[in-house]
C-alpha cells in the first residue's frame, strides 16, 4: 500500500476545521489543520502535501494569496477551494492552470471526502517526474506493431532536444508519450510542464504561457512566471495546439525563433531554454489550408512527427492494458484487483473504443467499483458496453459520444450547455420520428410521447420549415 496522503486544511472557522478533520479521518489520509494561511504556507513550503483545502476569506493572508504563493513553487499541487459561489471567479483566475476543485459551502461531508480522494488520485498521477523514479510515470504498454513504431521513435529521439509533434485521437496517450520523450531525454532532471490549449480561456493564454508583470491587467496583483519560465531547461508539452488562438501562435513562433520573450506587461526580455513537444487530435495541415493555423509555426513544430494509433488499431494490447488499469484502480481505491473472465476480455477486445485508452482506463475504474465479484463477467460491464461489437452502432453509443461532447465543450470553456444541447437533442428526435412516419406529424408525436400540440409548438421554434403555418 502507498503511504497515507497528506492533506492540509486552512480555515479560520474552527467548526469547519472540526467537521473536515473528522470527515477525513481515514486510514489512507493524514490531515493537518491550520487556522491561518501564513502558518499553512510555511508548512507547505517545508513539505508539500498531496492536496490543499482552503477557505478564501480569512484575516491576514487570505486563500487567494495562499494559492498564489503555493502555485509559484508547486504549480500542479491540487487545491480545493471551499467558498460561496461569489468568490469562485477570482479563485479560478488566481489558480488558472493548476489543478483546481471547488467545494461550495455549506458542503456535505461525503462530498468533501470524495473530492479529496479524487484530488489525491490526481496528485499521485501527476507527481512531478523529477520526484518519481524514472520509468514509473511514463510506463507505456504496447506490443502492437503500431506501438512498437512509437517506442522506436522514443528511442531514436532519446539523445535529442528536437521539437516533436504528436498526432492522435483524444485518449490515445499523447501526453504519456510526451512524458516518456522527456524522461528519456538529456532534460530528464528538469521540469516537464504540460499545458492544454483547449482548457485555457483565450484571454488568459498569453499570461499562462509567458507570465505577467504585476499590474499588467486587472487582477494581476503580483508578478507571475509563465509556463515557459517554469519549464526552463526542461520540456513544455503543448496539448491541443490546434486550439491556440492566432495571436498566441504568432508570439509562440517568435519565442521559438528567438528563445526569448517578454512577460505580459513586461519590458525586459526573458531568455529560456525549453524543448517543445506539441500534440493535437486535429489535422494541422487542414487547419493550415483553412487559414486557422500559421504555416510557418506548423513547419517549426512539425520537425519529427509521432503518430499514436487509435486503440481499435491495436486491439492486441487491450487485455494487457485492461489488466494494468484494473490493478491501478484497485491500488488507488485500496481494494482487491478485479480479474476479467476470458469472455469479458474477448468482448472488451472487440469493442470500438471511441474514447481510446482513456475510455478503457475509465471502464476499468468503473468495474473496480461496480462489479460485484472478483471475476468480471460480460454482464458486469457498463450497459453501453455490454452489447457493442466493433463497427456496430448500439443505442448506447450516443451517450458516450454525448458525454465526450460535453467534456470537450466544458474543457473549451463553454457555459449554458443545456441551451446548446437540448434544442439539438429534440430536433434530432423530431426529425427521426418524422422520417419513420413519412412526415405524418400526429404519428410522429405519438412515437415521441408528446401530444400533437406540443409537437406543433416545438416544430415552430426548432424546425420552422416543417411547421404548419
Ligand atoms: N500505452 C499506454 N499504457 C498505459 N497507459 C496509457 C497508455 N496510453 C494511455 N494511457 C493512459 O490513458 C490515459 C489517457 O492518456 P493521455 O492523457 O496521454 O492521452 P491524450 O492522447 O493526451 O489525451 P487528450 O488528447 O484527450 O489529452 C492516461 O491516464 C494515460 O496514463
Amino acid at each position: 500500500m502507498t503511504d497515507a496522503a497528506r492533506i492540509v486544511i486552512v480555515d479560520d472557522d474552527r467548526a469547519i476545521r472540526w467537521v473536515l478533520e473528522r470527515a477525513l479521518a481515514q486510514p489512507d489520509l493524514q490531515v493537518e489543520c491550520f487556522e491561518r494561511a501564513d502558518r499553512a504556507l510555511e508548512r507547505i513550503l517545508e513539505r508539500p502535501p498531496e492536496v490543499l483545502l482552503t477557505d478564501i476569506r480569512m484575516p491576514g493572508l487570505d486563500g487567494l494569496d495562499l494559492m498564489a504563493r503555493v502555485r509559484e513553487t508547486y504549480p500542479d499541487l491540487p487545491v480545493i477551494v471551499m467558498t460561496a459561489h461569489s468568490d469562485l471567479d477570482s479563485a479560478v483566475a488566481s489558480y488558472q492552470g493548476g489543478a483546481f476543485e471547488y467545494l461550495p459551502k455549506p458542503f456535505d461531508v461525503d462530498e468533501a471526502l470524495a473530492l479529496v480522494r479524487r484530488a489525491v488520485a490526481h496528485a499521485r498521477e501527476r507527481q512531478s517526474p523529477a520526484a518519481v523514479p524514472e520509468g514509473l510515470t511514463a510506463e507505456i504498454i504496447g506490443e502492437a506493431p503500431a506501438m512498437q513504431e512509437v517506442f522506436r521513435a522514443i528511442g531514436r529521439l532519446s539523445q535529442s532536444h528536437i521539437t516533436v509533434l504528436i498526432n492522435g485521437e483524444s485518449g490515445t496517450g499523447k501526453e504519456r508519450v510526451a512524458q516518456a520523450l522527456h524522461q528519456h531525454s538529456p532534460r530528464a532532471s528538469h521540469p516537464f510542464i504540460a499545458l492544454n490549449m483547449a482548457a485555457i480561456p483565450k484571454d488568459l493564454m498569453e499570461s499562462e504561457l509567458f507570465g505577467h508583470e504585476k499590474g499588467a491587467f486587472t487582477g494581476a496583483t503580483a508578478q507571475r512566471r509563465g509556463r515557459f519560465e517554469q519549464a526552463d531547461g526542461g520540456t513544455l508539452f503543448l496539448d491541443e495546439i490546434g486550439d491556440m488562438p492566432p495571436d498566441t501562435q504568432t508570439r509562440l513562433l517568435r519565442v521559438l525563433a528567438d528563445g526569448e520573450f517578454y512577460r505580459v506587461g513586461g519590458h525586459t526580455s526573458v531568455k529560456v531554454d525549453v524543448r517543445i513537444i506539441a500534440a493535437t487530435h486535429q489535422n494541422l495541415e487542414r487547419l493550415v489550408e483553412d487559414g486557422r493555423f500559421r504555416e510557418d509555426l506548423f513547419h517549426r513544430l512539425n520537425v519529427i512527427r509521432v503518430h499514436l494509433p487509435r486503440l481499435a488499431e491495436r486491439r492486441e494490447d487491450i487485455p494487457r492494458l485492461a489488466r494494468h488499469f484494473l490493478a491501478e484502480a484497485a491500488k488507488e481505491l485500496d481494494t482487491e484487483t478485479k480479474v476479467l473472465t476470458k469472455e469479458a476480455e474477448e468482448h472488451l477486445t472487440r469493442l470500438p473504443w471511441p474514447g481510446n485508452v482513456r475510455q478503457l482506463e475509465n471502464t476499468c475504474r468503473w468495474l473496480t467499483v461496480m462489479a460485484s465479484g472478483r471475476e468480471v463477467l460480460v454482464d458486469d460491464l457498463p450497459p453501453e458496453l455490454r452489447q457493442r461489437e466493433a463497427g456496430e452502432v448500439s443505442p448506447g453509443d450516443w451517450r458516450a459520444a454525448f458525454r465526450d461532447w460535453a467534456d470537450r465543450a466544458l474543457a473549451a470553456g463553454h457555459t449554458h450547455l443545456l441551451e446548446e444541447a437540448v434544442p439539438d437533442f429534440e430536433k434530432i428526435l423530431i426529425e427521426t420520428a418524422l422520417k419513420h412516419t413519412g412526415g405524418r406529424k400526429g404519428e410522429a408525436a405519438e412515437l415521441l410521447g408528446w401530444g400533437r400540440n406540443t409537437l406543433t409548438r416545438k416544430l415552430k421554434t426548432l424546425l420552422p420549415a416543417l411547421a404548419d403555418d
